[in-house]
């Protein structure tokens, strides 16, 4: 198709798009599929009646009946969800160039504000955050339009050190990257990039190298002492605002602005852009929201010291891959028409240092590449953390009804006619940065962004496309940003857990994207959305497929069609399709077979532990019994699990209950499949009617089998611990105990 220009012919476009090729097949091909679900739902419904009408019928064999429904009505429930994606994707192109070209002619550069998010500084070391916000200070853009928001909800000093240390270094570094036209501007990236050949990046080089040194050096004794590192007095009094009695869930408000555009100039005499670094207040007595608390602090501390409509909200553990990002997304939000109605350009989260198949799925090529681009052909994308360029003006009401802060200093309309150190300035950033400010406003309700999920990010972009804002992916051949990911099993579980939680939040909310989303933006959106929402309901088939039916099984109840029978060409059809259209989807995304192989080993082991103690946490809170937490992600590296994880090793190692239920599942299913084999020799008519079963146990074997290893064939410190197999050994002889007496009577 055509490429369609978003903007009358008269201007240069500053962006297009087209749909892909692949719509119109995976249009038909929905069709195709939801009939034969239709068929295989009314075969289930029709059976479970005879069975139940059935005198005879035992209580046993109607739960599992009963059982193998509810996974067929979650598989089929969770495939509609989503067929929105694949309804209309796009592709789009920008034009930075033509937009220059328009601001120069008729404009201004919009003010920039970038919100930067640390909280831990020990699993996120103050120097990979003082190179995410030097790759974006150092923009490809009028630096006094620039202003780099730090947020440490770590509360710590070892990060307001590294800042003071950055804030120098960052004289030197500007211009560096101005004059040699860099595009890696994170000094991390470009020096281990073997960027080493000038005189001028020697010393650079050797000046970074020093600054790295100092930092990782306090970091290490874990207190700020060393008196000679410390050269002005106004560091030494910001440093001691750190009293006794501070902690980082109990301390004051600290404010420090490190740089200010108005005064401070880089060594060749060109404007720094703002770089101001704040601790918000933090006590005991009034909650704090985690991320999206933290959000909300600097978009109201921001309003008060530079209030720039745009905002780019930035995790530490990104950096900036582009210096001409903003000009992209300014693409969007400039362009005449149907700009004001954008709420956000999200860019997708890239990733550096994944192995060559990505052994845990780190891409997320789903969530972070293959469903935006169907919903960017809808109403707009999810929101996904961090890369993401906001219009201010978004966070306040709906397109048409704006709403008002209860400051007029927060409006997005207000003008900042102080300077950004002044005595009033600071006082109001205090004052709005304050533990309890929010009591009482709209803060985190209608304005800014929203409480009430773990997924703040999901969440927000959810309710303002719900209030009527649209949405952009920008996914350009050079990615944005690239980020850091976790590069053990146990974190990147973790963290799919925290998100599976953050999910079902807002499924069981008032705001449950089947109703509120639908009705809000209609029947594809609301499917987008609860696509996600719904996400840890896979545990459901995947628990019943991988223990309830194998115990079954063994017991001698067979669950599935026999080969003769046409219900089998079903299954068959289902499984095929299924598989073929995600394989589609992955290697039209530049992906590999293996990569997809892993993708779809690790959507199987996150069924049975992300997904299953996800919604096992969030019942106990419902229930009252547990309060949920963000366990913020550990990104420290430890060398030994380095190299296991670039040799593609699975890393267990530690005792933890996902394991448990992993190694269940892989012990159940190869017993599974010797009990069929043997009833194969013994029996062979029994082929047909066993075929199914163990086709599944087979490929549950063979995704399993980094878990045999683990298990059984390793030594080294990554393997599966002997408690963890003690323990799921045990858990399994109780199952199978249970599943043996529930069906003595079937048995025959
Ligand atoms: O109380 C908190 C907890 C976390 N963070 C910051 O939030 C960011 C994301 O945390 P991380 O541990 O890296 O979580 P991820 O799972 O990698 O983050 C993904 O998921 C989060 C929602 O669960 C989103 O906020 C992120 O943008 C998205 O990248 C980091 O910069 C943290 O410093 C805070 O500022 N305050
Ligand atoms: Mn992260």
């Amino acid at each position: 198709m055509a490429p369609t220009p978003n903007l009358s012919t008269s201007t240069p476009p500053l962006h297009t798009f087209h749909v892909h090729r692949r719509a119109v097949p995976y249009r038909i091909f929905a069709v195709v599929y939801f009939s034969a679900i239709l068929v295989l739902l009314y075969h289930h419904i029709y059976k479970l009646f005879t069975n139940l009408l059935h005198p005879t019928t035992s209580f046993s064999l109607v739960f599992l009946h009963l059982s193998v429904v509810l996974a067929d009505a979650i598989f089929a429930f969770m495939w509609t969800t989503t067929q929105a994606f694949r309804m209309r994707p796009i592709q789009r192109r920008t034009f930075p160039d033509n937009l220059v070209k328009m601001l120069d002619k008729s404009g201004e550069y919009p003010g920039l504000d970038v919100f930067i998010f640390t909280a831990d500084p020990y699993k996120e070391p103050p120097m990979s955050v003082v190179n995410t916000a030097l790759s974006v200070m150092a923009y490809e853009y009028p630096t006094d339009k620039n202003s780099v928001y730090i947020s440490d909800d770590g509360g710590s000093k070892l990060t307001l050190f590294a800042f003071m240390e950055a804030a120098r270094f960052a004289r030197h570094w500007l211009p560096f990257c101005r004059e040699k036209r860099l595009v890696e501007r994170s000094p991390d990236a470009y020096f281990s990039n073997n960027n080493c050949c000038s005189s001028k990046d020697e010393e650079m080089k050797t000046m970074y190298e020093a600054m790295k040194g100092r930092v990782e050096n306090m970091v290490e004794r874990g207190e700020v002492m060393n008196e000679e590192y410390l050269t002005s007095k106004h560091d030494r009094d910001a440093l001691n605002k750190w009293k006794l009695g501070f902690t980082h869930q109990d301390h004051p408000t600290i404010i420090e602005v490190l740089l200010d555009n108005g005064e401070d100039k880089d060594i060749t005499g060109y404007k720094m852009p703002n770089l101001v670094y704040i601790a918000r207040e933090k006590s005991k007595s009034s909650a704090h929201h985690f991320k999206a608390g933290a959000l909300n602090v600097l978009t109201r501390v921001s309003a008060t010291m530079t209030n720039a409509p745009v905002i780019l909200t930035l995790d530490c553990d990104m950096h900036s891959n582009d210096p001409i990002t903003p000009l992209r997304t300014l693409c969007f939000l400039l362009e005449p028409i149907m700009g004001l109605e954008v709420a956000y350009v999200q860019f997708p989260q890239h990733f550096r240092g994944i192995n060559k198949n990505d052994t845990y799925a780190n891409e997320i090529k789903r969530s972070f590449r293959v469903d935006p681009i169907g919903m960017d052909g809808l109403q707009g994308t999810c929101y996904l953390g961090t890369g993401c360029f906001f219009r201010r003006r978004s966070l306040f009401g709906s397109p048409l009804s704006q709403l008002f802060a209860e400051r007029r200093e927060l409006n997005p309309e207000h003008v900042v006619d102080k300077n950004i150190k002044s005595k009033e300035v600071l006082s109001m950033a205090h004052l709005v940065a304050s533990s309890n400010y929010e009591d009482g406003t709209n803060w985190g309700s209608k304005i800014g962004f929203r409480y009430g999920s773990l997924v703040e990010d999901y969440y927000t972009g959810y309710k303002l496309q719900c209030e009527g804002w649209k949405s952009v992916f920008c996914d350009p051949e050079r990615p944005a940003f690239l980020g850091d990911i976790p590069i053990n099993l146990h974190d990147v579980l973790s963290q799919n857990k925290r998100w599976a939680i953050g999910h079902l939040e807002v499924a069981f909310s008032k705001y449950c994207p089947l109703m509120y989303g639908v009705n809000s933006m209609g029947i594809l959106m609301g499917l987008a959305y609860a696509r996600y929402a719904f996400e840890a309901f896979w545990s459901i088939p995947f628990t019943i497929y991988a223990f309830l039916i194998p115990l079954a099984f063994i017991n001698g109840v067979s669950t599935f069609p026999e080969v003769t029978n046409p219900l089998f060409y079903l299954y068959v059809f289902f499984f095929v399709g299924a598989y073929a259209q995600d394989l589609t989807d992955f290697l039209l995304t530049n992906g590999t077979i293996m990569q997809w192989w892993s993708d779809q080993r690790m959507w199987l082991i996150r069924g049975l532990t992300s997904y299953l103690f996800g919604s096992i946490d969030c019942s106990f809170q419902k229930l009252g019994i547990s309060a949920l937490g963000f366990n913020v992600t550990n990104k420290v590296v430890d060398d030994e699990q380095s190299k296991r994880y670039e040799q593609g090793t699975f890393e267990f190692g530690i005792t933890s209950p996902f394991f448990v239920t992993l190694t269940m599942a892989a012990i159940i299913n190869l017993i599974t499949f010797v009990v069929g084999v043997v009833r194969v020799v013994l029996f062979p008519e029994k082929f047909g009617e066993m075929f199914v079963q163990m086709f599944i146990s087979g490929f549950v074997i063979v995704n399993c089998w980094p878990i045999y290893e683990g298990i059984a064939l390793r030594v080294d410190k990554g393997r599966m611990p002997t408690k963890t197999i003690t323990i799921s050994l045990l858990l399994l002889g109780i199952l199978h105990c249970v599943t043996f007496f529930s069906l003595t009577h079937v048995r025959h």
